[in-house]
């Protein structure tokens, strides 16, 4: 996916918050986006996800299903969090069964029923990740994700962002608190003064290995892991 001379202001005679912004970015790329409060980094992904266009310049090779869960998730909407969700997911021919792995892994399975509305801040951003990740993403785009959120789902989501970049798709996140600066191969952008400064992660050669351990010690031995940096996921 490729970025152009990309400009963009809000309005005909308004500052301009990006200018000629050039970037390249390859697929199964994760991309840490950090940057002061206002430098624009909302505004990059949402032009990266395509839900503003660039007032100049192109974007080109956008993968075509994109996942954004944007910083705030807007919870003033008249459904329980299953009708939103099956609604999302229909619109993006997948199964309902997505919603509910997802809801699992999230730790988030108990908020099924619950009327949007009354949702908390935490709780409308994990809703708001599952529906960005109910279709597998060639692009996801993650606006503040860790914000909020339950130490659980602050683990889990690195592996899952670890997920998407192995299947080739292109992960995005701005994150104020850092919590993709060790991630492994991650590039990171810094937005300032309308520009955009790459820091390219080195490529490492990754490998995946299995550990059986009893089931009793399995918390005990995946904290340890998690601890020293290791991203680890439970098949069982
Ligand atoms: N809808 C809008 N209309 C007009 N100006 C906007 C709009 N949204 C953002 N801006 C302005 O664009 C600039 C960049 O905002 P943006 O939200 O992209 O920054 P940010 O880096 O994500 O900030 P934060 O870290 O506080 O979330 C700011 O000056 C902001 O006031």
């Amino acid at each position: 996916m490729r970025l152009s001379k990309v400009s963009f202001r809000y309005s005909r005679r308004g500052p301009w918050v990006l200018r000629d912004v050039e970037l390249a970015i390859r697929p199964g790329s994760v991309v840490e986006v950090t940057g002061r409060n206002g430098a624009g980094k909302s505004t990059l992904l949402r032009l990266l996800a395509g839900i503003v266009p660039p007032s100049k310049g192109s974007i080109s090779e956008r993968p075509r299903v994109v996942g954004y869960a944007p910083d705030v998730f807007p919870v003033d909407q008249p459904f329980t969090v299953t009708a939103y969700l099956t609604h999302m997911a229909r619109i993006r021919g997948v199964s309902p069964g997505a919603m509910e792995r997802l809801a699992e892994r999230l730790d988030a399975a108990h908020l099924l029923e619950q009327p949007l509305g009354d949702l908390s801040k935490g709780s409308a951003q994990k809703i708001g990740l599952i529906q960005s990740l109910l279709a597998p993403p060639g692009l996801l785009i993650l606006d503040e994700p860790f914000a909020g959120l339950d130490a659980h789902t602050r683990t889990e989501l690195p592996v899952i962002i670890g997920e998407v970049a192995a299947a080739g798709g292109i992960v995005v996140v701005s994150d104020h608190q850092n919590q993709l600066e060790n991630f492994p191969g991650a590039d990171h952008w810094l937005v300032a003064g309308g520009t955009v400064a790459v820091e390219a992660g080195e490529r490492l050669r990754q490998a995946v290995i299995e550990v059986l351990v009893d089931a009793e010690h399995a918390d005990e031995v995946e904290q340890k892991l998690r601890a020293d940096g290791y991203t680890t996921r439970r098949t069982a």
